[in-house]
């Protein structure tokens, strides 16, 4: 039996104890399940209450509401039949078995209902993508911006900008057809350069946001770094409300990196707390150094920390890096000089204060993402291609070559929603021919 037709189900709701659990069957059997099952087919988008039995022992296995949802207006595309039954392990265990006794079902893969809505049109790519991360979605901003790329998103205005690319295409072919006549020629180009100009700004511009839907995707990242028995974990284990981080009066506890993931604002933050700084003959400390700089390299923010009691300056806040005074507990002093945080990572104090402007940071440096269509970096690097192949056509000298840089450019951005291929690409050219001889 070919892939393409055969009949899939699985649980749909999460697994564990609940009210209701919803199972969903897609394929040429949905029909016939439903039928079996249920003892009829419902009417189509109308939630029917039913007696659910099994067909092998006859034995009633639920009651609940069926759907039926005739292709292809279904989330598949497909026939689709749900199930709406008790969320009780034994209920929906039952249901799941009697499916696999019908002929032609099976339990569907991973992702594979989506895949299917891939296959027959309902979902390009990108929403495809933006599904997965709405249901990852831990933070409102992030919920917003998955609902964004399902309702179009960066795969339509790249769908776009392919079609103008392919009317910039039709007169640099044409332009070939009339490389004996140069005059001709020459006008063909004046109106594909535009064009071309014109698609390497809005592509550009659109890559610079960017960066910031990615981050939005994958959450800030905040490191906390200082020198040893500053308090770096007992902060962090504050900021999570449990025992993350081992804490102890030994100097060098920490040598693993740990993270926390905060939502902070609705954005969110992940806090990694790594090994204090120091001069260090131990092979293993000078490993869980040399990472816990690379962190901090890459950090969206350093939290960095020292002990109020210790003598020695502070240093001043900057862009990148916040001051963090710990311990103040001990100093007895809450006095906050200009860009540094005074806290106490064991009574708590300060600390509501610089999660708050913790908090507002998010929100400033996530405002672009607010926006931002790039959520992948798989959109950055098609865009990314497409745009390189842009620039050289404009450099080419002869219009093969421009032609084919812009060919190359077509593919890339049609990459982004995978609803392209060659031959799209060539019979877009050719019906541009039609038109314009
Ligand atoms: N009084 C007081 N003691 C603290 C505070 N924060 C941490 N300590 C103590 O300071 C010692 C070191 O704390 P840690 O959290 O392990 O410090 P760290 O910076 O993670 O140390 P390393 O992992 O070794 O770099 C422990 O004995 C903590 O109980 C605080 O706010 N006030
Ligand atoms: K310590
Ligand atoms: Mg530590």
């Amino acid at each position: 039996m070919p892939e393409s037709s055969s009949t899939i189900y699985a649980l749909a709701s999460g697994t564990g104890l609940a009210g209701i659990a919803v199972v969903r069957v897609s394929g040429p059997r949905s029909s016939d399940v439903l039928i079996t099952l249920a003892g009829k087919l419902p009417v189509p988008r109308r939630a029917t209450f039913v007696v659910l039995r099994d067909p092998a022992s006859s034995e009633d296995l639920d009651q609940g509401l069926v759907l039926w949802f005739p292709a292809p207006g279904s989330f598949t595309g497909e026939d689709v039949a749900e199930f709406h039954i008790h969320g009780g392990r034994a209920s929906v265990s039952g249901l799941l078995q009697a499916l696999g006794k019908i002929e032609g079902c099976r339990i569907a893969e991973p992702g594979e209902f989506s895949r299917r809505a891939f296959e027959s049109g309902k979902l390009d790519l990108v929403e495809a993508e933006a599904l997965a991360d709405l249901i990852a979605a831990d933070t409102a901003a992030q919920r917003r911006q998955a609902l964004r790329g399902l309702s179009a998103g960066i795969g339509l205005v790249a769908d776009a900008w392919r079609a103008d690319l392919i009317r910039a295409m039709s007169f640099v072919e044409a332009e070939i057809d009339f490389s004996d006549e140069g005059d001709v020629g020459d006008g063909l180009w004046r109106r594909a350069e535009p064009i071309i100009v014109r698609l390497i700004d809005d592509i550009e511009a659109l890559l610079t946001k960017g960066r910031s839907g990615e981050r939005l995707r994958e959450g800030a990242v905040v490191v906390l770094s200082g020198p040893p028995n500053v308090g770096k974990s007992s902060f962090l284990n504050r900021v999570a409300g449990r025992d993350v981080a081992i804490v102890s009066a030994y100097a060098g506890t920490t040598r693993d990196m740990l993270e926390v993931h905060l939502d902070l604002g609705g954005y969110p933050v992940t806090m990694i707390d790594t090994a204090g700084i120091r001069e260090t003959n131990d092979p293993i400390e000078q490993e869980a150094l040399a990472r816990a700089r690379k962190r901090s390299e890459n950090a969206d923010l350093v939290l960095w920390f020292s002990d109020a009691g210790e003598s020695g300056i502070s240093p001043t806040s900057s862009d990148r890096m916040w001051s963090v005074v710990n311990k103040i507990d001990l100093s007895g002093s809450l006095d906050s000089e200009d860009g540094v945080y005074p806290v106490s990572a064991k009574t708590g104090a300060g600390i509501d204060r610089l999660l708050s402007d913790l908090g507002e940071w998010a929100k400033t440096a996530f405002a672009p993402s607010e926006s931002a269509l790039v959520t992948r970096e798989r959109h950055r690097l098609c865009l990314g291609s497409a745009v390189d192949a842009l620039r050289r056509a404009l450099l080419a000298k002869e219009p093969e070559l421009r032609a084919e840089e812009l060919r190359l450019s077509a593919r890339e951005l049609g990459r982004i929603s995978g609803r392209v291929d060659v031959e799209d690409v060539l019979g877009g050219i050719f019906s541009e021919f039609c038109v314009g001889k």
